[in-house]
């Protein structure tokens, strides 16, 4: 029989103690909204007691996003009446509210943190939870660094605390230092004792990611019995982060053989809600990252484009469909196979004999060694070129319908920042300039003026691929138009450059999938 577990999402509380990605109050209800969107059992949206702003905004998630009954909120507090009063007059407002309460158990808490004896904290710990009790039904315990934690106290507290009243106990891995077999064994023998004392409360884990080990380690306690699991979009959190949401989902479901066990998360809404926290929180998902990184559905090398091509599963365990993306991605790179290339071909309806072929592809991998990825208007003007070298006559000239940057000058000051701007358009050279309310915004106007192409900037975001003074400016970029988005991306040393590159990119797009005649044959 598959087991549910239940999803804690504390994105808002242990996601948001990164440095610089605290939200606003209008921001933590949208990724709250976000969250329910993608079905998480229960929020955890800040610790009120830290702050005016975030009372208010928890306040605010538990009207708004708590007025359901499918959905549960909490905040954390120290085990301090001042913490749990601040929870309870700010989680009160949800349909479930609950308060979360933590104290540390390792020996190194207690004698160095806390300079108190075993005893004391212990019953710190039963006298914050009796008092909890008296405001709300729902309360969860955490043992703080419970994997560092003698494991007999440990147990005492969560059975002196469940004996108060405790309906969850969460076992944290504070410090990232558990081993799966380990933390496995530890989940195992809690679970067994607390089953026996009350089958009721749920045994639930955090787990945090120094050792890189946060997804596995969550994943062995799921294996050994535990009930509910703490997680944060994208693995954020404290120091080196939480167990990613969207990893140990994507885990249970693909090999549900081995976990037995299922969440209630809609994964379709895993991409957008892992975009949505990125674009506030201002962090940058790593590309590699598994499931919600820019690459971990982008297939580049020869050798496995033509695996995909003959048979998906030879190179993908999880559909991109299944997490809410479009497709997988095969980029054209100069480490690309004749597969690939040929595959991008035709699905642009360029159909070429053999010969054709090879001497295109010869000419691809030129360009592929110049370039980072070659896109598909890179395609179309490769054969144009090809024919025109070869004296062939084509019905359509491609270059005529895709921009080029030949050079740009961008004045960025508090007056009047404005762009000027020269594109080539095949045979032609178009030069124009606007102003904006930053230089940004009068390159891209510039640029949508020249092409008459309307789109809607949706996200920009640039960093630095390198350090140091010669570093290259990576810009990435998602417009809008006609009801659907474009992601594009460029490098450059000049960032004005790499920006206008990335829209040029995202322009060419828009034109090779909406705007080339059907008839457009070689
Ligand atoms: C593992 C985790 O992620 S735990 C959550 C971490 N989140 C936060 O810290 C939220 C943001 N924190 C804050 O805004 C502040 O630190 C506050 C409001 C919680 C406390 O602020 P201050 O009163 O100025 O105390 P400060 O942060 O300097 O020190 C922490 C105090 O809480 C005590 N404390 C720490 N943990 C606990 C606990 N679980 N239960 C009871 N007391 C605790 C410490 O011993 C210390 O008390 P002391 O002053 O008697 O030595
Ligand atoms: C509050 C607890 C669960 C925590 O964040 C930790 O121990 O890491």
């Amino acid at each position: 029989m598959t087991r549910k577990i239940w999803v804690f999402d504390t994105t808002l509380r242990d996601g948001e103690q990164v440095p610089g990605a605290k939200l606003n109050l209008y921001e933590k209800v949208e990724v709250a909204k976000q969250l329910k969107k993608l079905q998480v059992d229960i929020i955890e949206a800040g610790f009120p007691a830290s702050s005016t702003g975030d009372f208010n905004a928890v306040m605010e998630v538990a009207k708004q996003v708590g007025n359901t009954s499918d959905i549960m909120i909490t905040a954390l507090a120290r085990a301090v009446k001042q913490d749990i009063d601040a929870v309870y007059n700010s989680v009160k407002y949800a349909n479930n509210p609950m308060i979360h309460i933590v104290l540390g158990t390792s020996d190194i808490h207690v004698e160095k943190k806390f300079n108190k004896s075993k005893d004391q904290i212990l019953q710190i710990g039963v006298d914050a939870v009796k008092y909890a009790k008296t405001l709300t039904n729902e309360v969860q315990y955490s043992t703080e660094d419970a994997s560092r934690s003698d494991f007999e106290y440990l147990w005492s507290t969560i059975e002196a605390v469940m004996k108060a009243g405790a309906t969850m106990i969460n076992v944290p891995d504070t410090v990232g230092y558990a081993e799966p077999q380990e933390f496995g064994e530890m989940i195992y023998k809690l679970n067994d004792r607390m089953k026996n004392l009350n089958d009721k409360v749920l045994l639930s884990v955090h787990c945090h990611n120094d050792l890189g080990m946060a997804t596995a380690n969550t994943l062995a306690a799921v294996k050994n019995g535990a009930d509910k699991v703490e997680c944060t979009i994208n693995g954020i959190g404290e120091r080196a982060g939480n167990a990613a949401l969207e990893e140990v989902v994507m885990a249970m479901i693909t090999r549900d053989k081995v976990y037995g066990a299922q969440t209630n998360i809609n994964a379709k809404e895993i991409m957008n809600t892992s975009r949505l926290v990125s674009s506030f929180m201002g962090l940058d998902v790593q590309v590699n990252k598994a499931i919600t990184g820019d690459n971990a559905f982008a297939h580049s090398s020869g050798i496995h484009q033509d695996g995909l091509l003959k048979s998906r599963d030879a190179y993908e365990i999880i559909s991109p469909t299944a997490v809410g993306l479009d497709d997988m991605e095969l980029v054209l790179t100069a480490r690309s196979g004749r597969h690939a290339v040929k595959n991008a071909l035709e699905k642009l309806n360029l159909d070429l004999t053999a010969e054709q072929f090879e001497g295109v592809f010869e000419n691809f991998l030129t360009l592929a060694d110049a370039k980072k990825e070659v896109y598909n208007h890179d395609l179309y003007v490769l054969v144009e070129d090809y024919f025109k070298k070869h004296n062939m006559a084509t019905e359509t000239t491609y270059s005529d319908y895709f921009y080029e940057i030949e050079d740009l000058q961008v004045i960025s000051n508090s007056i009047f920042p404005s762009a000027s701007v020269k594109l080539r358009k095949g045979e032609a050279i178009i030069k124009h300039s606007a102003s904006g309310s930053g230089p940004i915004a009068a390159l891209y106007t510039a640029i949508t003026e020249m092409t008459e192409i309307e789109t809607k900037l949706v996200e920009y975001n640039i960093s630095s691929v390198s350090r140091g003074k010669e570093a290259l400016g990576k810009v990435k970029i998602q417009v809008a138009y006609e009801g659907e988005t474009y992601l594009a991306k460029a490098t450059h040393t000049d960032i004005m450059m790499a920006s206008a590159m990335a829209y040029i990119n995202a322009i060419n797009t828009i034109i090779v999938e909406k705007m080339m005649p059907e008839t457009a044959t070689v």
